[in-house]
């Protein structure tokens, strides 16, 4: 082969490596999309450079390859056993530079300006590199920027090329949890409290409400910002790398978008998190409540509808091969978990439209509910005088017996409320119990029919003709207020239920949450109930009532913003109350990712482990509990799966939640569960005697 020849085939050669490259980045791009489908958890692994000035033998690093392979030598061992292949999504050589840990870094980032809910965090022994990646070793140089800057960087640029299209509001909280307590690092005063979490994620994604969520809007901003948390995090410590290899830290970036043209309001967080050293947590403390906090701080995006990327550390030092292989080893196990297709907490303008008719509705029915309720009052005087003028009746006196006209008046009192109070709740739905008593809505039509509460009701004629009584006087103003009523109730809705569900089934800022709400409420026991106006009506109000108000959430997550300037809360009170009004529609929830988590086994995981070969199974522990809740998410997917074929992955994990909450919930001390105490026989009494005695004593009456 001559010169030319050689040049000429090197040229091919070129080419060649450079349409592979093409074709093997494409595949990457498509491989990434798969896995956004399918909600894996990402895993990149970075391998540490030797340290300057650090003796060092030959690195266990034995081979990393271009698909996310790597090989590890064990040098300790001989033969096929010393080397072990992993594989990644990808794998950082030590010489890689900050920028480019980025660049595949930013897809994730950037998605939390559509509305994603995102999960970065580091996890590797003491001194492989956590903080060098989430951080950087510098803040001075740009150069050595870690992904926390880089991203918020990254946030800012963007939002700001889309500022003529959406407007973007930019918060951040930055927490430590360190020996189970969370404490605020964006505090000025140097106050060192420990905060709350939030049992399940808030609507506006303020898992820790009471840590400072300061407004940003520049990069400078941030930068100041981590100055203070880097301070406060050094506060307690006597050394920072000893906290730090002992602490948890999360920089949380909350994201509000609302787009100016549709009104749409796009809701994204993301968790940015350096996690303690691998090797630091004690297997007792990781098996028991040990690192419960971060789980729940992450809550929202570990087993919700958001993305989750890990970056694995290894130091390739030699002495440090068994932490290695062992953390490589629970890294290939946290890529295999499948969390679902991730979701965009995204509110259209139109479902914010329909939200406001819905609650419009709700007010004016709440306004019929009050005039109703001013007629009952009404009817209660003349009822107890009707029942006055019949208590002369011969009839009764035979038939009942004469001691039971004895019966003191309070009996009296008592059995025609309870009577009364029974007809009363189907009729006059109040407001605090609209979302049990609204399907019933069709009893006043019974009790306009006359005849179909008696045939299913077989009463005494006494009794019937007290009740006929009060039912003609009552007939009239009822039969009026109905007919008022009818108006409210043929508001086209039938048409707007399938939209109004996916309202329901639409992510506020935790999409698993509202979705996991109209579940509850919409549940398998409850589907006959949408076939008639009322009960859709209801359901749509149980889904309103549920939800946080929308409005109501944005202008907390604004307060939140514009309030707490300078890091330091002052409305705490005024968002407490409001914190207060949004609970009931999160604790279900929140109950029920306790249950589930507190449920795992994580020893039985280690052990698990253990056996597979690991020789340091301690990595394992100190992530146990969080990945550990994915684990056990996608069993009970898997679980679920087996009984719902037709569900879409994720949401055979928010159906779960609610199925499996409230026996999770109702477990008695003894073993036994509430709901099966309910509806077995021993109860049934229980339940008759409360209904049947008001009656009895109703009837009773002279
Ligand atoms: N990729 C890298 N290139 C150069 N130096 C690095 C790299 N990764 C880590 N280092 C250096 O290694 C040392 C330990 O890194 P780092 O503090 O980030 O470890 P860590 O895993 O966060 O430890 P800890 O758990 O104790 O917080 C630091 O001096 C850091 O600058």
């Amino acid at each position: 082969m001559n010169l030319t020849g050689l040049e000429h085939y090197i040229k091919n050669l070129e080419v060649a490596s450079s349409s592979y490259q093409k074709v093997l980045e494409e595949n990457r791009v498509l491989y990434n999309q798969v896995q956004d489908l399918k909600g894996t958890i990402r895993v990149y692994c970075r391998v540490r450079p030797f340290l300057p000035g650090q003796s060092h033998g030959q690195s266990t690093v034995d081979y990393i390859g271009e698909n996310g392979n790597i090989m590890v030598v064990n040098p300790f061992k001989q033969g096929k056993d010393a080397r072990k292949m992993f594989l990644f999504n990808k794998v950082f050589a030590p010489n890689v530079s900050q920028e480019q840990i980025y660049v595949d870094t930013q897809p994730l980032v950037r998605s939390v300006l559509d509305g994603y809910n995102v999960c970065i965090f580091a996890y590797g022994q003491t001194g492989s590199g956590k903080t060098y990646t989430m951080s950087g070793p510098d803040l001075t140089t740009e150069e050595t920027w870690g992904v926390n800057y880089r991203a918020l960087r990254d946030l800012f640029q963007i939002s700001k090329t889309r500022g003529d299209a959406i407007k973007y509001e930019v918060g951040v909280q930055m927490i430590e949890i360190y020996n189970e307590q969370v404490r605020d690092l964006l505090v000025s005063d140097g106050s060192n409290r420990r905060l709350d979490i939030r049992n399940t994620a808030q609507s506006n994604g303020l898992n820790v409400p009471d840590a400072s969520l300061i407004p940003v809007i520049s990069t400078e901003d941030v930068l100041d910002l981590m100055k203070i948390g880097q301070k406060n995090r050094a506060v307690g410590a006597t050394a920072l790398n000893e906290r730090s290899s002992r602490s948890h830290s999360v920089l949380t970036v909350h994201v509000l978008g609302k787009e100016l043209v549709t009104g749409s309001i796009l809701k994204g967080c993301l968790h940015l998190v350096d996690l303690a050293g691998s090797e630091r947590v004690d297997k007792s403390e990781a098996v028991g409540e040990r690192n419960s906090k971060l789980t729940q701080v992450l809550q929202d995006s570990l087993g919700g509808q958001a993305k989750t990327l890990m970056f694995v550390h290894i130091n390739p030092e030699s002495n440090a091969i068994g932490e290695t292989i062992s953390t490589l080893k629970f890294a290939e196990r946290v890529s295999s978990i499948e969390l679902g297709a991730a979701k965009s907490n995204k509110e259209s303008g139109e479902i914010r439209e329909l939200k406001e008719e819905i609650s419009n509705l709700k007010q004016s029915l709440e306004r019929k509910e009050a005039e109703l309720e001013q007629l009952k009052g009404g009817s209660t005087r003349i009822t107890t005088e009707t029942q006055k003028q019949r208590a002369v009746s011969p009839f009764q006196v035979p038939k009942y017996g004469i001691s039971a006209s004895l019966k003191p008046d309070t009996n009296q009192l008592e059995a025609r409320s309870c009577s009364s109070g029974k007809q009363r709740r189907s009729r006059f739905p109040s407001a605090l119990t609209d979302r049990e008593q609204l399907p019933r809505t069709p009893l006043v039509s019974e009790e306009r029919l006359g005849g179909s509460a008696k045939t299913r009701t077989p009463s005494p004629s006494v009794r019937r003709s007290i009740s006929t009584d009060r039912g003609a006087v009552m007939r009239s103003r009822v039969k009026a207020e109905t007919i008022e009523n009818q108006p409210v109730a043929r508001v086209p809705f039938p048409a707007r239920v399938p939209v109004n569900k996916s309202i329901a089934a639409f992510p506020a800022i935790t999409p698993s949450t509202d979705s996991n709400n109209s579940r509850v409420y919409l549940g398998p026991q409850e589907p006959q109930k949408q076939d008639n106006v009322s009960d859709k009506l209801s359901s749509l109000q149980k889904v309103t009532s549920r939800k946080v108000y929308p409005d109501h959430e944005d202008d907390q997550f604004r307060q939140s913003l514009n309030i707490r300037q300078g890091g330091i809360r002052k409305s705490k009170p005024e968002s407490k109350a409001k914190a207060k009004h949004q609970l009931p529609s999160r604790i279900q929830k929140s109950d029920m990712g306790i249950s589930l988590l507190s449920d795992i086994d994580t020893a039985e995981k280690i052990e698990e482990a253990r056996t597979n070969g690991f020789s340091e199974p301690e990595n394992e522990l100190l992530l146990a509990p969080a990945v550990n809740d994915a684990l056990k998410v996608k069993k009970v997917r898997q679980n679920f799966s087996m009984n719902s074929q037709n569900l879409e992955p994720r949401g055979q994990v928010q159906q779960a939640e609610p199925i499996l909450a409230p026996r999770l919930e109702n477990k008695l001390p003894n073993g036994q569960n509430h709901q099966a105490k309910e509806g077995g026989n021993t109860s049934m009494p229980e339940f008759r005697r409360s209904r049947s005695t008001p009656r009895g004593k109703f009837l009773v009456i002279p």
